[in-house]
């Protein structure tokens, strides 16, 4: 397991061991202990999620659960492949308003780790993308949250064709300066 620290270092990029031979390859996608070992954290996690996008282009964010049911992510791609993307939104932080992004697919098998105070949200960078994330808290509607994904203020560099298709929510969006709900 190789773990990478990005600008802003509680989000991690993870890439899992393959164990390639004639068959295809063989990867531990989790393993709690060399996650502590490696990282110093053990979240708990609770809910596994799965998403298909269609089409490429498809952005998906940039959402948050506001506390108490705030979710750290273990985000991979199983098939096709992402830009992901965690904006800080800890009211104390250096880094608040700042974003990291990595590019996750089929092909590196990289996972992000996005701890709590984040949003999340991912543009599918290929057809038929497939998402998989181990959330630390259980979907709590009322506290959903969502940041506008192209608001101008998080500079985040998009790919042009980002946004082709999103949900009404996230089309609605409010933008940094209208959030209420921190960390
Ligand atoms: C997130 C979630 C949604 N749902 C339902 C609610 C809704 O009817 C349907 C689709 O929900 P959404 O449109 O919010 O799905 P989506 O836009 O894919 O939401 C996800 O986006 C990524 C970027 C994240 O980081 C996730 O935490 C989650 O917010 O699924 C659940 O039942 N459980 C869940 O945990």
């Amino acid at each position: 397991m190789y773990i990478e620290r990005l600008p802003i270092p509680d989000v991690f990029l993870i890439t899992p061991r393959r164990f390639s031979d004639a068959r295809g390859f063989f990867s531990e996608t989790w393993n709690r202990r060399l996650f502590h070992e490696i990282t110093g954290l053990d979240p708990e996690f609770v809910q596994d999620n799965h998403s298909l996008s269609r089409e490429r282009g498809t952005v998906r964010g940039l959402h948050y659960q506001a506390a108490p049911q705030a979710q750290a992510k273990l985000v991979r791609v199983p098939r096709g492949a992402i830009m992901d993307v965690a904006v800080d939104l800890r009211r104390e932080s250096p880094t608040f308003g700042r974003s990291v992004w990595a590019i996750l697919g089929e092909e590196n098998g990289t996972q992000m780790y996005v701890p709590e105070g984040f949003a999340h949200g991912f543009c599918t960078l290929e057809t038929n993308t497939e998402v998989i994330y181990k959330v630390t808290s259980y979907y709590a509607p009322d506290c959903d949250r969502s940041l506008h994904w192209k608001d101008p203020v998080l500079s985040i560099p998009w790919p042009d064709f980002a946004g082709s298709i999103l949900s009404d929510k996230d089309s609605r969006a409010p933008s940094l300066a209208k959030l209420t709900d921190f960390f």
